[in-house]
């Protein structure tokens, strides 16, 4: 099969080296730099330091060439910019073929989950999201991880499964797009709170009640929205929560770290060279909390230290003072 992945940063690249492997691969990227080095030096030395690609992993910065030939389009750029990457594909891309999100936000103004942008910019084509605990250099590197593909396309599920699951990848299928695709969005925001509980050096019981309400968070929120509520404590929901909190190679738990720490939220990002999700997805959680009438303490305050409104400090004691309640939720 000839697929297609648009955006060579640490994600895109990785899941383009596992299929490459077996399928003709091309992974689109707007940076002539990057597109040379894959091509030439098999290796993605800003993404992906110190590892080695596949020779057969060919790049390009082509759209064009990139999106017409495809049988299979991934999506691995981040949710920001999302929308527009995918309008770049619509005149080039063949008809019906699967386009599957790699991405992990929702889109800001709209509150859409990616699979939804994919519906509207490519009318037509079987959306599908890959999602659930899945640190791009632990794949790379060949560690057992199991993944999720969500779609409501049963044909296409069974094709993705075989086409991604590669070596010690475990991929599993999942017709609640809804609630995977949210699972994946806000345990982003769970991480820069687990973060900025090890910046300020509160202890492990303070962090287990983080990822535990967390949870129940992104459990109630994700049901109102319209997913379901075991898919929560499976792969892309607890899953991905666990991994995203506790792994030091996690983007979001690091600008949360940094955070509890007292370091400034620009600064922090201006060194940052990848995206961290949960930084934009926060205000969206938020403001669907509000819409759904849910209370979401820790998406809230974690937005107050986003927008500089209080300190990571302030924020862990705010939580101690939030009235406890009774612990069984509607998840
Ligand atoms: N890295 C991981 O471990 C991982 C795992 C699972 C899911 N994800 C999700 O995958 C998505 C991508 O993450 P990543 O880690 O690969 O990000 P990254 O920061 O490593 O790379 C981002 C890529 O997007 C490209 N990009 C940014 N703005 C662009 C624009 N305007 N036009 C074209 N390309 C643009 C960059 O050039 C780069 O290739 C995110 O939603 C992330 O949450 C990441
Ligand atoms: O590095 P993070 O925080 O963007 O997390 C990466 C993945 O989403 C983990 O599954």
């Amino acid at each position: 099969m000839r697929i297609s992945i648009l955006g060579a940063g640490s994600w895109g690249t990785t899941v383009a080296a596992l299929v490459c492997k077996r399928h003709d691969t091309l992974l689109w990227t707007r940076d002539p730099g990057i597109v040379e080095e894959i091509n030439d030096k098999h290796h993605n030395q800003v993404y992906l330091p110190g590892f080695a690609l596949p020779e057969a992993l060919t790049a390009t910065h082509d759209m064009e060439a990139a999106v017409s030939r495809a049988q299979l389009l991934i999506i691995g750029v981040p949710s920001h910019v999302f929308r527009g990457v995918l309008g770049r594909t619509a005149d080039h891309v063949p008809p019906w073929i699967p386009v599957v999100s790699l991405a992990k936000g929702l889109e800001h103004g709209t509150h859409l989950r990616m699979t939804q942008i994919i519906e509207q910019v490519l009318p037509g084509h079987p959306a599908a999201a890959l999602t659930g605990p899945n640190l791009a250099r632990e794949i790379l590197a060949g560690k057992a991880a199991a993944a999720v593909i969500a779609t409501e396309n049963p044909s296409v599920a069974g094709m993705l499964q075989t086409i991604l699951q590669r070596g010690l990848l475990r991929v599993y299928t999942n017709d609640d797009v809804t609630g995977c695709e949210l699972g994946g969005a806000l345990k982003n925001v769970v991480a820069i709170a687990a973060g900025m509980a090890e910046g300020l050096g509160v202890g492990d019981n303070t962090r287990a009640a983080v990822i535990t309400r967390g949870l129940a968070e992104l459990t109630q929120l994700g049901a109102a929205m319209g997913g379901k509520a075991a898919t929560f404590a499976g792969l892309t929901g607890l899953g991905d929560l666990l991994a995203t909190c506790l792994s030091p190679h996690s983007r979001n738990r690091h600008v949360g770290e940094q955070l509890g720490k007292g370091r400034v939220l620009g600064d922090v990002l201006a060194e940052m060279v990848m995206v961290a999700e949960g930084v934009s997805t926060t205000p969206v959680a938020v403001q669907l909390g509000d819409r759904h009438g849910l209370e979401l303490p820790i998406c809230r305050i974690i937005n107050q230290v986003l927008t500089g409104e209080t300190t990571a400090r302030d924020a862990y004691a705010d939580l101690r003072h939030t009235p406890a309640g009774t612990e069984s939720g509607p998840w």
